[in-house]
């Protein structure tokens, strides 16, 4: 029997490879989605996944899911982890780079942490997927997000942008945090 989830996220690029990784995984379980905008508060990357999908279950009045992306640099402590869209925004791939001028040390963990919330009221589940890797010149984009600028370790040499898609899923922070989630899902009555 297929299980679906309620996917609540406003971005188009996540929804694809969560649904890419969760049809060649043969799971038995799918998801819909729903793009609501919830507020994203300042925290731990743990503290913003618990705020976003309590506010997303509020919203729908019901069961969901969301998803948080970190990238968080070594050499700043973990920095900027959620904040990265902000960063993205404001500064791009080549102020991601500069920033690590000076630092000497270039690694950074690309960090997903999927959310349940079995409803209004009901304390959120988190699961994580971590892949390391380096913070690299730009290659291969435009891409998705920090795509470009992201060199997984275990990647040949590829940032994660010249990676087939399928071979992406096959590593990233996203597929190991969705088959800590799918695990649960399927434990589930
Ligand atoms: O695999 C990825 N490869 C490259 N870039 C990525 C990836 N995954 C998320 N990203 C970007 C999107 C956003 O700039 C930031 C996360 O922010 P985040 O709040 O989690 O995503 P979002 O606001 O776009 O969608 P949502 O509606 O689910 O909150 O990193
Ligand atoms: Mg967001």
């Amino acid at each position: 029997m297929t299980k679906s989830f309620v996917f609540v996220t406003g971005n188009a690029n996540k929804l694809r490879e969560v649904q890419q990784i969760l049809q060649a995984g043969d799971s038995g379980i799918s998801c819909t989605s729903q793009s609501v905008d919830v507020p994203e508060l300042q925290g731990t990357t743990q503290e913003v996944a618990i705020a976003k999908v309590k506010a997303a279950a509020e919203k729908i009045g019901g069961p969901c899911v969301t998803e948080d992306t970190a990238l968080c640099f070594d050499a700043l402590n973990g920095l900027p982890g959620p904040y990265i869209k902000d960063f993205m925004g404001a500064v791009g791939h080549d102020g991601l780079n500069k920033m690590l001028v000076g630092f000497n040390n270039t690694k950074a963990t690309a960090l997903c942490t999927f959310a349940y919330s079995a409803g209004p009221g009901s304390e959120p589940i988190l699961f994580e997927g971590r892949t390391e890797g380096n913070i690299v010149p730009a290659r291969g984009g435009p891409g998705f997000g920090w795509d470009p600028t992201f060199q997984p370790v275990e990647s040949n040499g590829l940032t994660y942008a010249e990676m087939r898609a399928e071979d992406k899923n096959k590593i990233s922070h996203r597929y190991r945090a969705l088959e800590k989630l799918k695990t649960y899902l399927q434990a589930q009555a």
